[in-house]
């Protein structure tokens, strides 16, 4: 493709679709709403799955598409942890990147995600400036930057920490709840996690994915701090209900004909898995709530919180054969199971969607919140823990459940819960705290806005930096 005379950056996202998503908005936004030249290289399936296909239809021509492979699991021993794939995936592309922007040259910039932070010293070879588009809370971020200073203050695991740890303008967080990742120190990962804390330096500026009137007291510390590259938030970047507008799909039309306000919605991303005894409290929950439901309902996994997280291994996702005998049944007045995979930003946009329980997923949380729909907080892997705590003890938006000493959620509170939000008083708090977060969303974004004066700023750089060159 011809680039002209607009300035060319290079987007670089790593594998999953928490990932893929957010990669492919944020470039598209660039070409459609700042008038630049955009390559986008994503790493997918091989072929991409349907979704990711579908996502990609969806940019404007102005975004040339490149796709480079994930690794097969197959080259990873059972038990590699997700971010361990990931990090690995975009380091075996490394030469191919190098090679590839070599090509493009000149670049105004290369902006990778948090996985892809291996590539900033390929870009900086070939004097190419690198940002960061942090796929998460700013509260992650801020951990990312102290992280060193957390492992040199502690010797044990976090989970043993006797005080919350106290992040820059954020909320406590115990460190039982800090990412996934870092709960083991013997784990390899861990030092991949410290390792990479040093790249974030490298960048010469952070592009987040949150918005002023979410995170208000870490985004002033970030701005504050001088230890790191400036910071700049501007989102919250979600695919348009156009785009993921699930035309035809049974789940809307049964969204249809439900009242306003009444149904839960209860999805796990793409990646989360529940065990079988879970699965089955859940649906006991679901059903004592006597509520209307719309649940994405995934195969359990005895071991693997994320096992879908690279994509569905098996094709049977039939839910009659693996949730509990009758279930379907007995709910078919009240509820709709939808096999894998729903279109998730338009079943939160629909007018009957009261309510959504999530993994806190950071996608999710900012869909749901865009929408101003109030959250069941239920936190599974990576650093959704903290993203539970954000929204449920400093955001004020999500309700959280309480687990058992073994650590499973039982129906009868999963139905306490359900009741809250829809119908009680808390959950009526709580749908006003997410509309008034909808519109402090959508001010954000629209012209004069914070996000979108930051990423204005940000697009002058680049437009500066091409004019240099
Ligand atoms: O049936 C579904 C399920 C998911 N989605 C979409 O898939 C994305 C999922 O993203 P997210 O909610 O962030 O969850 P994960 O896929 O689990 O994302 C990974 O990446 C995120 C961004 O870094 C992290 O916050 C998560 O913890 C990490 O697991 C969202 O856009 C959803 O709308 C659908 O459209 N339909």
């Amino acid at each position: 493709m011809e680039h002209g005379n607009a300035p060319h950056v290079v987007v670089l996202g790593s594998p999953g679709m928490g990932h893929f998503i957010p990669m492919v908005v944020f470039a598209g936004g660039l070409a459609r709403d700042l008038a630049l030249s955009v390559t986008l290289i994503a790493h997918t399936g091989d072929p991409p799955s349907a979704a990711e296909q579908s996502l990609l239809r969806s940019l404007p021509d102005a975004v040339d598409v490149v796709l480079f492979p994930q690794l097969p699991a197959e080259d990873f021993p059972a038990g590699t942890k997700i971010e361990d794939r990931m990090f690995r995936t975009v380091m075996s592309s490394l030469s191919r990147l190098r090679s590839l922007l070599g090509t493009l040259a000149p670049l105004a910039a290369l902006v990778v995600d948090p996985f892809c932070l291996d590539a900033i010293p390929v870009a900086a070879e070939l004097g190419v400036a690198s940002y960061i588009f942090f796929t998460s809370s700013c509260m992650s971020l801020s951990l990312a930057f102290h992280l060193h200073e957390l492992d040199a203050s502690f010797q044990g695991e976090y989970r043993d920490l006797p005080e919350p740890v106290r992040l820059p303008g954020c909320v406590p967080v115990h460190g039982k709840d800090l990412v996934e990742p870092i709960q083991d120190r013997g784990n390899p990962v861990y030092a991949t996690f410290l390792r990479i804390a040093e790249r974030y330096l490298e960048a010469e500026g952070v592009l987040v994915n949150s918005f002023e009137a979410l995170e208000p007291g870490a985004i002033k510390a970030l701005r504050e701090g001088s230890s790191h590259p400036p910071v700049y938030p501007v989102g919250p970047l979600i695919r348009a209900g156009s785009i993921d507008s699930g035309e035809g799909h049974e789940c809307l039309r049964w969204l249809d004909e439900q009242p306003v306000g009444s149904v839960v919605y209860v999805s796990f991303g793409s990646g989360g898995a529940l065990t079988r005894a879970q699965l089955y409290e859940l649906a006991m929950g679901l059903e004592a709530s006597r509520q209307r439901f719309l649940w994405v309902a995934k195969r359990p996994h005895e071991h693997d919180a994320s096992a879908t997280f690279f994509g569905v291994e098996s094709d049977d996702d039939d839910p009659g054969s693996f949730l509990p005998e009758g279930f379907l049944e007995r709910t078919k007045a009240l509820g709709l199971v939808v096999p894998r995979w729903a279109p998730q930003v338009a079943v939160l946009g629909h007018s009957a969607t009261g309510g959504f329980v999530t993994h806190c997923g950071w996608n999710s949380t900012l869909e749901g919140l865009v929408h101003g729909v109030p959250l069941i907080a239920w936190p599974l892997y990576a650093e959704q823990k903290m993203n539970a705590v954000l929204l449920a003890e400093d955001v004020k938006v999500a309700l959280r459940l309480e687990a058992d000493e073994d650590g499973l959620a039982r129906g009868e509170e999963i139905a306490r819960a359900i009741v809250c939000l829809i119908e009680g008083e808390e959950g009526k708090r709580l749908r006003r705290r997410a509309r008034e977060l909808s519109d402090a969303a959508a001010r954000a974004l629209e012209r004069g806005g914070s996000s979108c004066m930051v990423m204005l700023d940000v697009a002058a750089e680049w437009k500066a930096q091409r004019n240099t060159q």
